[in-house]
């Protein structure tokens, strides 16, 4: 099922240790040739996500026995075929599954059908078709030509000379061919030349490495010409351990650097990649490094730690991105957080890959507020100054990276949604759970409770002690209920009081309160009329909706300290400290009597106790956002407090959750 968003808190910082899951590439690359080998593999560390599960299916449906517990497969190879001659296999949108399984089923020859989600038949595969077609294999078009679905029947086997496949839209179908021929190679050499520049050639390293383990080794001529000897033949390794993902450990090594701005941070270290990995993309850390990042660099990690000494900000610059296409989106990300525009070349890949990456990039960034230029093949993302940026809900394309990616714009100046975060489990399930714990939210004090229980003045002093910054929910009700009063809006017309609470032409500058543009006199919203208005209007839901947002919105460095009835139970649950402040109704129905004598407003004691008995009721009793504790809020009764003591009480529970 998917989930429809995942609100993001605002962070000060990051900090802590991640276990990688398995590196994608390398899981699909090892499960196929383990299925085309001869001998049984166990294969340790295999990342569990949609990608793997559709080449684990459809190796099953080929014949393969794959037993999995966890992360460890158990495959039985089928040295050379596979015993299912006729299948129908749904390839989702993994092209690390349909490239290398169209060029071995081609090979083989049999009667299979590949196709997938929309967008995969959307992905260009022509290239590929051409260069097995070369081979004498028969392969049809169903769908459009040049994409899949596609259908494979018997294979004539032929070799004649070099065969070429082009190599400048996806090195996938290079390797594609590289994992696949071994089959072929008994009796002769087989040669590949690859047409036009190379792109993402770490990527080729990946296989040419892997295929050393399963006893191919294959011979190349630069980056233009590859080898497979005659007399290969893929033998299993015995076991063999999948790497941790460098291309997710782009986001969090990214944290690493830009959780230290406030001094927050600590170190975060991704742990399953390090200085020796296979994978080209923890080039991304050495990029990250030439851009001003402090790395190091383990046997079995990587750690990221702030800047470098006497840097403020990340360079700009521009970056070939050609070998890093996956890690590079990330840079994307960092950019806005630069000193100067970045400029991410050679991406031109990102067209073809899980949706438009460029097109998809930069309409994304472009709602934070940032200025975006791109082209055919490249990306230019300027920095994003603290005052420019925007909230936004960002959409995600059902691409797993603009996901993870789009997570880091946490560590700037607005509130971020992800839509569809589920499409993370592409590559990385528990991605989201993973970042939060390396993530530090910007505190929050939730402090909640009855009328005159103490709340506002409270909450004042202890963001003035602690430099946070206040907000009063109250005021956001009183002030829609008092817009409501002034228009005659009537009190139980939830679509026009939703329209005005949706737009509140309200800004808060210094504490004070404008609206309309005018400073307003905030005098005006605590007459009991606007209260017992507040109240009223409080309790319809979308009203309650259209304020989330802009209470939301105060969730700034270095803190909040927020009051109200739902701070901690429905607008700041992640909040680290919530109080929920009480008194006696005797004490309260005082304290705001002596409040309003004292602001020459006159009153009555038996009627301020009537009204706030009759508030109480209608606070705690209605259906949404009900004036209650939340289950880990601290309660606090200041009946017997002065208020000195009170905010007292209130700091000292925060140090010590802290
Ligand atoms: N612990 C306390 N002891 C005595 N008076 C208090 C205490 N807390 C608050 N007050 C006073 O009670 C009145 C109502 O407090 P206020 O902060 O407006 O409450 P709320 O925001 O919960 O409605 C104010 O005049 C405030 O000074
Ligand atoms: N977070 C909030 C804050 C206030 N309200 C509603 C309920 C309250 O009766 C009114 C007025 O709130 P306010 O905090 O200003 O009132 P008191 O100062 O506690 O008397 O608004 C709410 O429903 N949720």
């Amino acid at each position: 099922m998917k989930s429809e968003a995942r609100d993001l808190p605002p962070l000060i910082g990051a900090g802590g240790r991640v276990k990688l899951p398995g590196s994608k590439s390398i899981s699909n690359r090892v499960l196929l040739l383990a299925a085309l080998a001869e001998g049984q593999a166990e294969i340790t560390g295999l990342l569990d996500s949609d990608d793997t599960r559709v080449m684990l299916a459809a190796l099953q449906a080929l014949g393969i026995a794959v037993r999995r517990e966890g992360e460890t497969a158990h495959v039985q190879g089928g040295a050379g075929r596979f015993p299912a001659a006729q299948a129908d296999l749904f390839m989702g949108n993994a092209g690390t599954a349909i490239r290398p399984l169209t060029a071995a089923l081609a090979l083989l020859g049999g009667d299979y059908a590949l196709h997938g989600v929309p967008r995969m038949h959307e992905r260009p595969i022509g290239d590929l078709v051409d260069a097995l077609r070369q081979f004498g294999c028969e392969i049809r078009y169903t769908g459009q030509e040049g994409y899949p679905p596609l259908h494979i029947g018997a294979s004539h086997f032929r070799l004649n000379g070099d065969v070429a496949v082009r190599g400048d839209v996806s090195s996938q179908f290079l390797t594609a061919l590289l994992l696949a021929l071994p089959l072929k190679a008994s009796d002769h050499d087989i040669a590949i030349a690859v047409q036009g520049e190379l792109i993402s050639k770490p990527y080729i390293e990946i296989t040419l490495n892997l295929l050393r383990r399963f006893g191919v080794q294959v011979r190349r001529t630069g980056w233009e010409r590859f080898v497979i000897p005659a007399g290969s033949g893929l033998r299993s390794p015995g076991r063999i351990a999948v790497e941790g993902d460098a291309s997710s450990a782009s986001y969090f090594l990214a944290a690493g650097v830009l959780g230290q701005w406030h001094g927050k941070g600590a170190p975060v270290r991704v742990e399953g990649v390090g200085r020796d990995s296979i994978q080209g993309d923890v080039a991304f850390a050495r990029v990250l490094e030439d851009l001003g990042a402090q790395v190091r660099w383990g046997d079995d990690f990587i750690e990221t730690d702030g800047l470098q000494a006497g840097l403020t900000a990340l360079r700009g610059g521009d970056i070939d991105c050609l070998a890093i296409p996956d890690a590079a989106m990330t840079l994307a990300m960092t950019a806005l957080f630069a000193d100067a525009p970045t400029t991410l070349t050679a991406i031109g890949s990102w067209r073809v890959k899980e949706t438009d990456r460029i097109h998809a990039m930069a309409t994304e960034l472009t709602k934070l507020g940032a200025k975006v230029e791109s082209g055919p093949d490249w990306l230019r993302v300027h920095p994003l100054p603290a005052v420019q940026w925007r909230s936004a809900a960002i959409a995600t394309y059902d691409d797993h990276r603009m996901a993870m990616c789009f997570s880091l714009a946490s560590f700037g100046h607005a509130d971020i949604r992800i839509l569809d975060p589920g499409c993370v489990a592409k590559t990385y399930p528990g991605y989201f759970d993973d970042f939060a714990r390396i993530a530090r939210p910007v505190p929050v004090i939730a402090i909640d409770g009855p009328t005159a229980s103490g709340k506002g003045s409270i909450a004042t002093a202890v963001a003035e002690a602690l430099g946070f910054v206040c907000l009063d929910s109250g005021v956001l009700y009183r002030l829609t209920a008092w817009e409501a009063l002034q228009q005659g809006v009537p009190l139980d017309d939830s679509d026009a009081l939703t329209r005005l609470a949706a737009d509140l032409p309200v800004t808060f500058a210094a504490g004070g309160i404008v609206l309309n543009g005018h400073v307003f006199d905030a005098a005006q919203l605590r007459t009991e009329a606007v209260g017992q208005a507040a109240s009223t209007i409080a309790a319809i839901p979308s009203v309650r909706e259209a304020l989330f947002a802009l209470q939301r919105s105060f969730r700034r460095a270095p803190g909040l300290v927020a009051d109200g009835r739902d701070m901690g139970t429905v607008v700041f649950p992640d909040a680290p400290l919530k109080v929920f402040l009480t008194a006696s109704a005797h004490s309260r129905a005082e304290r705001r009597y002596k409040q309003l004598i004292s602001q020459g407003i006159p009153a009555i004691l038996a009627d301020v106790f009537a009204e706030l008995e009759l508030r109480d009721a209608r606070d705690t009793q209605r259906d949404v956002a009900a004036l209650k504790p939340a289950p880990d809020a601290q309660l606090l009764d200041s009946t017997d407090l002065s208020l000195e003591q009170t905010v007292e009480a209130v700091l000292a529970l925060w140090r010590q959750s802290v």
